[in-house]
């Protein structure tokens, strides 16, 4: 089983991500960008460099995203365990989408995913930590180009794209609401996501 937290920056998927270790704790937690290879620090290079062309960055965290899954997902699937993803391919689809929607590629959300539909593994469910732009960029502290709540809000408008697309995948959970609140009804629904596996 394969469940995803997605969100704009700032929703507080991380918070409750690491808060789930104490409740899961036989769970693989895993997150993209990764954080443990090669092909994570190539992708930071790219968030941390105002300059680095759009489709550039898109092959790189695609590239993460083929490491990711053939190194730690796809086995951890293999051997029946829970895998729990901060970030997975809902991100690229939302803000590269955004990224590129000025550029010579005519419909960038659709192009992602076509790229994405000859490897990549869905989630069995993601967790959606809905939250409004302004709230966003200011609880991320606008560290890098994408914390910008102009474009967190074309990012935000492409997951409300992929919800609508695949209702029966996404929780969404209000995470306006205190964090104790927000990790409260994450709880539940991963319950309930497991219980109906
Ligand atoms: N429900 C909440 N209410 C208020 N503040 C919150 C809430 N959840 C998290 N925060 C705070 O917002 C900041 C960002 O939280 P967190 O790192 O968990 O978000 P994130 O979605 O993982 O962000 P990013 O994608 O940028 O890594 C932190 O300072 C955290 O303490
Ligand atoms: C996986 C992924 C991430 N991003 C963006 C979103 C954030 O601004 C940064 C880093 O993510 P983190 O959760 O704050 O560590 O990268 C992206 O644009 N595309 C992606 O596929």
């Amino acid at each position: 089983m394969l469940v995803t937290l997605e969100g704009l920056d700032g929703s507080g998927k991380t918070t409750v991500w690491e808060a789930l270790h104490d409740v899961y704790p036989d769970a693989v937690f895993t997150r993209e960008p990764t954080d443990d290879s090669w092909y994570g620090d190539a992708v930071n290079r790219a968030i941390g460099d105002d300059d680095a062309d759009p489709l550039a960055t898109l092959f790189l965290f695609t590239a993460d995203h083929a490491d990711h899954l053939s190194r730690v997902v796809r086995p951890a699937l293999a051997d029946g365990d829970v895998v729990i993803s901060d970030r997975y391919s809902d991100s690229r689809y939302a803000y590269q989408g955004a990224s590129l929607r000025d550029s010579d590629i005519k419909r960038p959300m659709e192009y992602i995913m076509g790229i994405h539909a000859a490897f990549t593994r869905t989630p069995d469910k993601t967790i959606y930590l809905d939250v409004d732009p302004e709230t966003a960029a200011a609880r991320s502290g606008k560290t890098n180009k994408f914390e910008q709540a102009a474009y967190l809000a074309d990012v935000r408008a492409n997951y409300e794209r992929l919800i609508e697309a695949e209702p029966e995948r996404f929780v969404r959970v209000d995470a306006t609401q205190p964090p104790e609140d927000v990790l409260d009804e994450v709880e539940r629904a991963l319950e309930s996501i497991l219980d109906d596996a």
